[in-house]
């Protein structure tokens, strides 16, 4: 029997083509697999660069195009009969030296540029990599055979167009190394495309089938019919795993919690579901996977139930968020569900409190005073409030006022307990005492109040509370592999900001750089728009965007100014009635807007006009994806909205922070499209949108 690798082309290239062809691919993968007799079987391709390359005729005037090595065949895709033999003639393979992952290239356009590129060396004495020996280049996994093409490079313009022909795992150290980059670096660059360690002992140049298994993200074995059946059928994403997003999803084993920090779209979300289904393979306890919102983590379960096929696995995975947690512990110990209070009603209550205390300062800063000192460190006594820092808050307090303050918010906590009622964060709070104080070892779940997680997995990291964190880390024991967290602080649109240090997690950071959603323009422009700077928060000190890159290039984002508001719907209403047009289906297009007002008005507008399409604020963006993604009414005045916004002569740190936080609003929104992205306002321009 065979052994089958499929690259991540061939269910693509499968699904494009029409369905009796694809139904007698299928069929006839499934019988070289199986090896039955009228196999196909491979054909030598006359004229091939490599002689490993090979074809299999899987359907009328269609072949499979393989490499293949004794009994190891990779089947990397299906085309019509010409093109198969063309494409098996063009390419290489090779493995690279230093990790060990499969590479592929295409030779016959490597010779066509060769010309050019000796053209232009020809009319200039430098070279852009002179300083670097042909044994460092070696070290870094430069192929031998590659040298002399890489001594002809005498730009950036010519590297630039060696990058699409060259395996990544080449041109990413000789990037770094034209760029002033240390061997080290180029290193580091290269060590990005290595995967967690699933083949041991010293890499073989000679040995495809390790080198395969090293390459998640380029070929998946296919053992059996079942496991080919699901190779071909499921999403791409359940399959094949990015090298950086295998080596943080399959260890098997991390001594400290873990914390990924990415930008949009580097697949935090597809890390946190591929870490959960490992945990859950491996079989060691309960698995909780949260993330921040009842929605997000509805979104959560249904993509587990598709990438764990096994039940025993997938219901060792509970799939929550932090709020349902809190509940939970809380009415298991009280024996009742407990009562949350309204926004109304507490608003009502701070505006009674103080009234009655007489203090000087507003609701919203006695709001965030409670939330940002005393519930985010859980201060407990007027004493340790006292003395404790107040990180974040500009405005001094005297010990005079501290009293008068925290006599205001006990009035507020006091009235809550008497009526039995509790925020969501009290109950947090609450919740993280109460495990706290019945654990030992959760394992043992025996007990009330006890959450006997073993590993808990948490997405949306970015917009958590420390009270909220302080649950998490009181819900799981202190023991290998117990937390996964992974966060955007850039995409922080709630007013928390945590070192996770502080609330006893001490946890190991890890980056991802690569969107695989955003095209590189809509990335620059959410860059921009972002401000770009650093953002604090998860880790001590601040994170850069530093080295966010894109994969592929794309449209550059619409930018349109319209004179009001009704012109903007109208625009609106034609741009969404094209792209429907274009064929894309109405549940990959999203419109988003700041206010309520006007996510009601564009919904009216589209409706009347006949268009189905989802219309969210700026807030129900977080976390989702889709093919185009309209973001309307981004005018001064509206992003950033001002009464979210704490008035200047108030307190510049909170209204600093409040900027931040629409500013990361807007991100968010705009970096939910994977195609295309269209940004209107009337009116003058947003200050956040790039000039
Ligand atoms: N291994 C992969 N296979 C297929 N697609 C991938 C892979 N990794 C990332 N992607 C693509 O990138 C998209 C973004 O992934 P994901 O939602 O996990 O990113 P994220 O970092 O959580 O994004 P955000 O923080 O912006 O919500 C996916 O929907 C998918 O289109």
């Amino acid at each position: 029997m065979p052994r089958l690798a499929i690259a991540p082309e061939f269910p693509k290239e499968l699904e494009s083509l029409a369905g009796s062809v694809r139904r007698d691919v299928v069929v006839a993968v499934r019988r070289f697999l199986q090896s039955v007799t009228s196999a196909p079987h491979a054909e030598r391709v006359r004229g091939a660069r490599d002689e490993r390359m090979a074809t299999l005729r899987l359907a009328d005037r269609h072949r499979g195009v393989v490499a293949r090595q004794g009994d190891v065949y990779w089947l990397l895709t299906v085309l019509p009969e010409a093109e198969a033999w063309a494409y098996a003639q063009r390419l290489r393979i090779g493995v690279n030296l230093e990790i060990g992952v499969v590479e592929v290239w295409d030779a016959e356009a490597l010779e066509r540029i060769e010309p050019a590129l000796r053209r232009s060396a020809d009319s200039t004495e430098s070279r852009l990599l002179s300083h670097v020996c042909d044994a460092d280049l070696l070290s870094v996994g430069i192929e031998a055979r590659f040298l002399p093409l890489v001594r002809l490079v005498a730009s950036e313009m010519a590297l630039d167009a060696l990058e699409p022909l060259i395996p990544r795992t080449q041109y990413l150290p000789l990037a770094a190394l034209a760029n002033g980059g240390t061997l080290a670096d180029a290193w580091r660059e290269l060590a990005t495309c290595r995967t967690a360690a699933v083949v041991p002992g010293p890499i073989d140049a000679g040995d495809l089938y390790a080198a395969l298994r090293r390459s998640p993200d380029r070929a998946v074995f296919a053992p059996d019919a079942w496991e080919l059946e699901r190779i071909l059928t499921r999403p791409d994403w359940c399959t094949f795993l990015y090298p950086q997003q295998h080596r943080l999803a399959r260890t098997d084993r991390y001594d400290r919690p873990v914390l990924v920090i990415g930008g949009a779209g580097t697949g935090k979300t597809l890390v946190a579901l591929h870490r959960a289904a490992h945990l859950a393979r491996q079989g060691g306890g309960t698995v909780l996977l949260m993330s921040f919102s009842q929605r997000l983590s509805g979104d959560l379960a249904a993509r587990l139930d598709t990438l764990i096929e096994d039940e025993v696995a997938r219901k060792r995975v509970e799939v929550g968020n932090v709020d349902r947690l809190a509940h939970r512990v809380v009415a298991e110990a009280e024996g009742r569900q407990p009562t949350l209070a309204g926004n109304a009603e507490l608003a009502e209550l701070w505006r009674e409190a103080t009234e009655v205390s007489g203090t000087t300062h507003g609701a919203a800063f006695l709001l965030r005073e409670w939330e940002q000192v005393i519930l985010a460190q859980n201060l407990q006594t007027l004493d340790e409030y006292l003395n404790s820092p107040r990180s974040g808050r500009s405005i001094p307090l005297d010990a005079r006022e501290r009293e008068a303050v925290w006599r205001t918010i006990q009035h507020v906590v006091t009235t809550l307990r008497e009526t039995g009622r509790r925020t969501l964060l009290q109950l947090a709070a609450e919740a993280s005492a109460l495990l706290s104080r019945s654990t030992g070892d959760l394992l043992d779940d025996s007990g009330p109040g006890r959450e006997p997680y073993r590993h808990i997995v948490v997405d949306e990291a970015q917009d958590l509370h420390p009270a909220q964190w302080r649950l998490l880390r009181a819900a799981v024991p202190r023991a290998p592999n117990d937390l996964f967290i992974v966060g955007d602080p850039h995409q922080r649109i709630f007013d928390t900001r945590v070192t996770l240090s502080d609330v006893g997690i001490s946890a190991v950071p890890r980056r991802l750089h690569v969107s695989y959603r955003l095209p590189q323009e809509i990335l620059t422009f959410g860059v921009r728009l972002r401000g770009g700077g650093p953002a604090d928060g998860l880790v001590e000190g601040v994170q850069e965007m530093y080295g966010y890159r894109a994969t592929r290039p794309g449209a550059r984002p619409t930018v349109r100014a319209y004179d009001s508001f009704e012109s903007e719907l109208t625009g609106l209403v034609a741009h969404v009635r094209s792209w429907l047009q274009d064929g894309v289906e109405p549940g990959e297009i999203a419109v988003a807007a700041r206010t309520a007002e006007s996510v009601r008005d564009a919904r009216t507008a589209l409706r009347t006009a006949g268009l189905a399409v989802r219309v969210t604020t700026l807030h129900g963006m977080k976390g989702l994806e889709f093919q185009r993604v309209a973001v309307i009414g981004v005018a001064d005045g509206i992003v950033p909205a001002p009464d979210a916004l704490t008035p200047a002569g108030e307190d510049p740190t909170a209204r600093a922070h409040d900027l931040q936080r629409e500013r990361g609003l807007l991100y968010v929104a705009c970096t939910r499209a994977r195609e295309l992205l269209y940004v209107s306002y009337s009116g003058r321009a947003s200050p956040f949108l790039p000039p």
